[in-house]
C-alpha cells in the first residue's frame, strides 16, 4: 500500500517561488488501476515524481507498506526505484544501439531475472528481438519500454501520457497490453492523463485541480481499451 501525507511541493525561489503540491495526502492500494486525470499544469507529473520516488517532496512523507520512501538517502532512493518500481513515459528513452532483446535485458538486469524473454513475448514483441529501435514503429517502441519497465518485476508501474505520442489504433493497444500485463504480473497501475477517456478504464479516478485532489472516485464498470472514446 502507498500512502502519500500532507505532500507539498514548490518551484523557484523568492518572488518566483510557486506551489505545485499543495498539501497532497492519498491512500493507493496494491493491485489497484489509479488514473491522476487533471489539466495541464495542475501537477499530475510533479506529484507522480513524488509518490514514486523521483522527485522529494518540500514537507510530508509517502511510504510504501509503512516504510517512509521520503526519508531514504539519494543511494537509498535510487536502490529503492530500482527494485520497486517501473516508468513509462510518453518518451520510450530506449538506447538506439541496443536491439529489442539488449534493451529489456538492462531492466531485467537490475533485479537479476534471467528470465526476461517472456516479458517480451507478453508485448507481442517476440518475434523482434533482434530489430533496433529505429527499425521499431512508435507502438512497438513503447512496448519495449513497458517490457523493459516489467522485466524487472515491480510492484508499481508509473506511467506518464503513455499514450501521448501514439495514435488512436497504437494507443489502443499498448493500453490494452497494460491491462492484460496487469492481470499477468499484477503490479498497481498509476497511470497520469488529461485524457478523459482512459479514466474510463480505471478502477480508481483521482482528479486533480491546481495542485490539490478535487475528487475521487471509483468506477463501478470498467471499460477496455477498445470501449473507450478516444
Ligand atoms: N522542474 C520544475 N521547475 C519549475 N517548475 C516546474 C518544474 N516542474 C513542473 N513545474 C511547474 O509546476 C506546474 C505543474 O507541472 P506538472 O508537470 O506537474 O503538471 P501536469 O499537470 O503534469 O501538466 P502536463 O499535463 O502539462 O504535463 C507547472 O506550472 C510547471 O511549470
Amino acid at each position: 500500500m502507498i500512502n502519500a501525507k500532507d505532500i507539498i511541493k514548490s518551484y523557484g525561489n523568492g518572488e518566483s517561488r510557486f506551489q505545485v503540491l499543495k498539501n497532497i495526502s492519498l491512500d493507493i492500494e496494491d493491485h489497484d488501476f489509479v488514473v491522476i486525470l487533471g489539466a495541464s499544469g495542475s501537477g499530475k507529473s510533479t506529484f507522480l515524481n513524488v509518490i514514486s520516488g523521483l522527485e522529494r517532496p518540500d514537507s510530508g512523507n509517502v511510504f510504501y507498506d509503512g516504510k517512509d520512501i521520503t526519508a531514504f538517502s539519494d543511494h537509498e532512493a535510487t536502490s529503492f526505484r530500482k527494485e520497486n518500481v517501473g516508468f513509462i513515459f510518453q518518451q520510450y528513452y530506449l538506447l538506439p544501439n541496443l536491439n529489442v532483446d539488449k534493451n529489456v535485458k538492462m531492466g531485467a538486469d537490475l533485479a537479476d531475472n534471467k528470465n526476461y524473454k517472456t516479458v517480451i513475448e507478453a508485448v507481442g514483441l517476440g518475434e523482434k528481438l533482434h530489430k533496433y529501435p529505429s527499425e521499431l514503429s512508435g507502438g512497438e517502441q513503447q512496448r519495449v519500454s513497458i517490457a523493459r519497465a516489467l522485466a524487472k518485476r515491480p510492484s508499481v508501474l508509473f506511467l506518464d501520457e503513455p499514450t501521448g505520442a501514439l495514435d488512436e489504433q497504437t494507443g489502443r493497444q499498448v493500453l490494452d497490453y497494460i491491462c492484460k500485463l496487469q492481470k499477468e504480473y499484477d503490479f498497481t497501475i498509476i497511470l497520469v492523463t488529461h485524457n478523459l477517456n482512459i479514466a474510463e478504464m480505471a478502477n480508481t479516478v483521482i482528479k486533480m485541480n491546481s495542485g490539490k485532489i478535487s475528487e475521487i472516485y471509483t468506477n463501478k464498470t470498467k471499460k477496455n481499451a477498445y470501449e473507450i472514446g478516444w
